[in-house]
């Protein structure tokens, strides 16, 4: 998979220089089970009409940018991350837009000519709740107008679990609350961050609300459960020593002890 940096200030470098392209659009982060849902859609796509599949993400996250908090949003994974399980799915390229005000403040039609058009997106999928363009004002009706003659747009259903939209959003707020067993719900899988023996959390990860949880640490080919206590949005002690151990650790939640 190729990683191609795109801003608003270098765009024209890169128009009409892609082949046709299936996108899936949005921010995306923590890939939980909707994310999933639309990416798989725009890789189903790509294999039908023999076109290359693609995922357009945004960084930093517009919330970020447009209330000026960057110092204390709760990111859910890494960039490498992100790559990492986007190539596992197969998909050809994704495009990391830069997100900064110049971009904040494109109408939707010069997004859409400039980013879409421009890049031969020929399918884009997005759920039914994406926004786009200045004052996020662009909407999937929006989206298909502009689009016409251009590409077709496949909205994929919003994934709900207990009758709620499964969201970014929600798996911050669960895990501000330490509510572990719902994130596996949401996501598919364990909630995991990276951590580094020597240095703790490695940046743009989350820890849940300070309290015990079971853990169950990866290094390399070995895998030992162990009790974590969080004490605060960085720091956490292991019952588990791991001093020794020289890369990485993928720690996966499994389940809260005690929330403090
Ligand atoms: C060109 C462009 C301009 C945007 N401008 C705004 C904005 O002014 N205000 C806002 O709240 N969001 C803005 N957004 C963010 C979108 O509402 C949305 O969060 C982003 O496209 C990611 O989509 P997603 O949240 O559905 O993943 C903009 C997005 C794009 C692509
Ligand atoms: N539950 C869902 N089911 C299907 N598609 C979804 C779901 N949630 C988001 N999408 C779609 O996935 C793309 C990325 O969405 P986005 O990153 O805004 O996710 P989100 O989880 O809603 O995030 P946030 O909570 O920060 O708004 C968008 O096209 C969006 O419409």
């Amino acid at each position: 998979m190729q990683t191609i940096h795109l801003t608003s200030q270098t765009m024209a470098q890169w128009q009409n220089h892609f082949q046709q392209q299936a996108v899936a659009i949005g921010f995306f982060d923590g890939l939980h089970k909707g994310h999933l849902s639309v990416i798989q859609e725009a890789k189903r796509l790509a294999g039908e009409y023999g076109i290359a599949s693609a995922v357009m993400s945004f960084f930093p996250h517009p919330k970020t940018v447009l209330s000026g908090q960057s110092a204390s949003f709760q990111y859910l994974m890494p960039l490498e991350e992100k790559q990492a399980a986007l190539e596992e799915l197969g998909i050809d390229t994704l495009f990391l837009v830069h997100f900064d005000r110049n971009l904040a403040g494109l109408s939707p039609a010069d997004f859409v000519q400039q980013f879409l058009i421009g890049l031969n997106a020929v399918q884009v999928v997005c759920g039914n709740d994406f926004h786009y363009g200045s004052r996020g004002s662009g909407n999937i009706q929006k989206l298909t107008e502009q689009g016409h003659g251009h590409f077709h747009v496949s909205v994929v259903e919003l994934m709900e679990y207990a009758g709620e939209k499964i969201s970014s959003t929600r798996i911050r707020q669960a895990l501000a609350q330490g509510n572990i067993s719902i994130l596996r719900k949401l996501l598919g899988k364990f909630y995991s961050v990276n951590w580094c023996p020597h240095n703790g959390l490695l940046p743009f990860y989350s820890l849940p609300a300070p309290g015990k949880y079971e853990v169950k640490l990866n290094h390399e080919n070995e895998s030992i459960f162990c009790t974590a206590q969080v004490l605060n949005d960085k720091e956490a002690h292991f019952t588990h020593d791991f001093d020794q151990w020289s890369h990485s650790i993928k720690i996966e939640w499994i389940r809260s002890i005690e929330t403090f």
